[in-house]
This record gives C-alpha cells, sequence and structure tokens, in this order.
C-alpha cells in the first residue's frame, strides 16, 4: 500500500495571520513570487555547506536525470543574496548552509516554510556533507541513524526566550536502512550505518589538537573519542542534530568521512581526493532519487 500523501508542516499558529512572508535569506517572498509554481513539484531537497558542492551537485544530477538544456547554465535562485545559493533541477532542489548549526538552522526555517507556502508534498530530505571518521577508513560514507549532541545525547538544544528547549534528533530509520541496501548495488561506496555527533566547533569542540586554543591533552582526546565510538559515533559533523530535529520524518544525513580522528587532526588528503570523496554521498542520493522516480530499478 502507497503511504498517505504528506504535506510539508510548519509548527507555528502565527504564520496564517501573515499577510505576506518574506524569505529574506533567499531573496523570496510569497508576495514576490509564486511559489507553488516554482517550487510546487519538488519531491527531494539535498542540503549541504559549500555553494560549490551545491551547484555541482545539481549539475550532477540533472546529467543523472537526463533532463533537457545545458547543466552549466543551472540558475542560482537566490542570486539576490549572498547567504545561501539555491539551484533547481527537475524535482530536486539543491541548496548551501554554509557552516554550524546557526547558519543551517536559519536556512531550514525559510526552506519548511517555502515547501509550505509551495503546497509541495511527499518531499524526502537529505544532508550531503563531509566529516571526521571515529574509527572509519578514510572515504567511508556514514548514513547517520541518529544525531547526538556533545554527550551523546540524541537531542538539540535550542535556547528559547531565555530558556533551554529540547528537541529530540531521531532520524527516518526505513530511509536509513534503504539507502544502506542502495549502497551495496553501488562500486566504490564502503557505507556504514552509524551515529553522527554534531558539535558546535571544528577545532577543541571536535576534540582537536591543532586549534589556535587548546586546553587538554592528547590522551584526553582519545579518551573522548574512545567514548565517543562507544556510543556508536562513527563521525562528527556540524549540523546533523538541528537538521534532524527540524526536519526528522523522510529525512537523511549522509556525510562521507575525509579522516579517522583517531589517526589525527589535520586533513592531508590530496584535493583531487577530497573532491572524490565528497561526491560519493551525492552519488547514492541521485541513486535513491533514480530509484524513486522508477528511472532505474
Ligand atoms: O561539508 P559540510 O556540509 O560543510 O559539513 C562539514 O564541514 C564543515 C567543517 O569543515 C562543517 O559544516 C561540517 O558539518
Ligand atoms: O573532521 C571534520 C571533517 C569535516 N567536517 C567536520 O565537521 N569535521
Amino acid at each position: 500500500t502507497t503511504p498517505p500523501e504528506q504535506q510539508v508542516q510548519v509548527k507555528n499558529p502565527h504564520l496564517d495571520t501573515m499577510e505576506e512572508d518574506i524569505l529574506y535569506h533567499f531573496s523570496l517572498g510569497t508576495k514576490t513570487h509564486n511559489l507553488p509554481e516554482m517550487f510546487g513539484d519538488i519531491k527531494f531537497v539535498c542540503v549541504g555547506g559549500s555553494a560549490n558542492r551545491m551547484r555541482a551537485f545539481a549539475q550532477f544530477i540533472h546529467q543523472e536525470l537526463q533532463l533537457p538544456g545545458n547543466s552549466e547554465e543551472i540558475r542560482d535562485i537566490c542570486e539576490g543574496t549572498d547567504r545561501y545559493c539555491m539551484y533547481k533541477v527537475g524535482p530536486v532542489l539543491s541548496i548551501s548552509h554554509g557552516m554550524g548549526v546557526p547558519s543551517i538552522s536559519i536556512m531550514l526555517h525559510e526552506l519548511i516554510k517555502l515547501l509550505h507556502h509551495a503546497h509541495c508534498r511527499d518531499v524526502v530530505l537529505f544532508r550531503i556533507g563531509t566529516s571526521g571518521g571515529v574509527g572509519l577508513a578514510p572515504g567511508t560514507v556514514v548514513i547517520s541513524s541518529k544525531a547526538v549532541d556533545h554527550s551523546f545525547h540524541p537531542q538539540f538544544e535550542q535556547v528559547v526566550l531565555g530558556k533551554v528547549i529540547t528537541r529530540s534528533t531521531e532520524l527516518d530509520e526505513g530511509l536509513a536502512n534503504e539507502l544502506l541496501q542502495y549502497s551495496t548495488e553501488l562500486q566504490d561506496l564502503p557505507t556504514v550505518i552509524g551515529n553522527t555527533m554534531c558539535t558546535h566547533d571544528f577545532y577543541e569542540g571536535q576534540g582537536r589538537l591543532d586549534g589556535a586554543l587548546c586546553s587538554f591533552s592528547p590522551e584526553e582526546k582519545l579518551e573522548y573519542l574512545r567514548k565517543a565510538h562507544e556510543a556508536g559515533v562513527r563521525n562528527i559533523e556540524m549540523e546533523s542534530t538541528v537538521f534532524a530535529a527540524m526536519c526528522r520524518v523522510c529525512a537523511a544525513v549522509i556525510c562521507v568521512t575525509l579522516l579517522n580522528r583517531f589517526e589525527g587532526d589535520q586533513i592531508t588528503t590530496p584535493h583531487d581526493v577530497l573532491v572524490e570523496y565528497q561526491q560519493r554521498p551525492q552519488v547514492l542520493v541521485s541513486h535513491f532519487i533514480k530509484k524513486r522516480l522508477g528511472l532505474i530499478i
């Protein structure tokens, strides 16, 4: 049986009372743009930190779906602002979100409202990113079973009106398993399911010894990474908890590991290898999209 169609939900009663909604950081709005016409057919949304990666992904998916037109000429829908970039390729939207929780969280507020205003249905969301591996060979793709915070709890804390509120960061288990299954159909795509730890810093916050500040010893660093590994953490990045808390249903986090943090802190891998690693989550998501669209069996 096919599950019932799901409209993208906003959980804010005040939105209904607003005559106009300006999506400031996208340079879009409900009065200035016909959002249902522009975005109503979106079924897949892919987000990632870097603007160039998300443009490359849009071009890649354009070729993979064999859509008409020149993939080099894809236009940035958010060219009126340089906060984020956004590309639409058929039913796929590709958006950059910058680095860290505050940056992606602003983008997600406006993205979820955009999908709601456009009356989108049955949308699947993916974060395709990079990460530091915990006990994995560099280049391994990690599909997050859940996103956990610095103390390995599946929760996202947000300060609202001066008080801390906590939201759950469980992700869609069925979607993660489906993605893992598809990874076995592809070559050179070592993939695991594991917990992803989200931090608010790349250096001390991830237990790195090579930042401008460091307040701990190499032994303390390894002890923390060992505890993380024991708690099921397989990679570390900087957006997954808020992404999971805000998207949850029909959302997946797929990040490639650039290094094994038990072996070091600096990313010494050559540029061309890093580029190939970054394509791995894109290849997996593209395969998923083609399956869902019935383009491959
Ligand atoms: O590759 P992206 O998607 O930016 O993700 C990871 O890379 C950045 C740090 O280098 C952080 O944003 C982290 O989450
Ligand atoms: O170690 C890493 C690598 C990429 N992104 C992170 O957040 N950490």
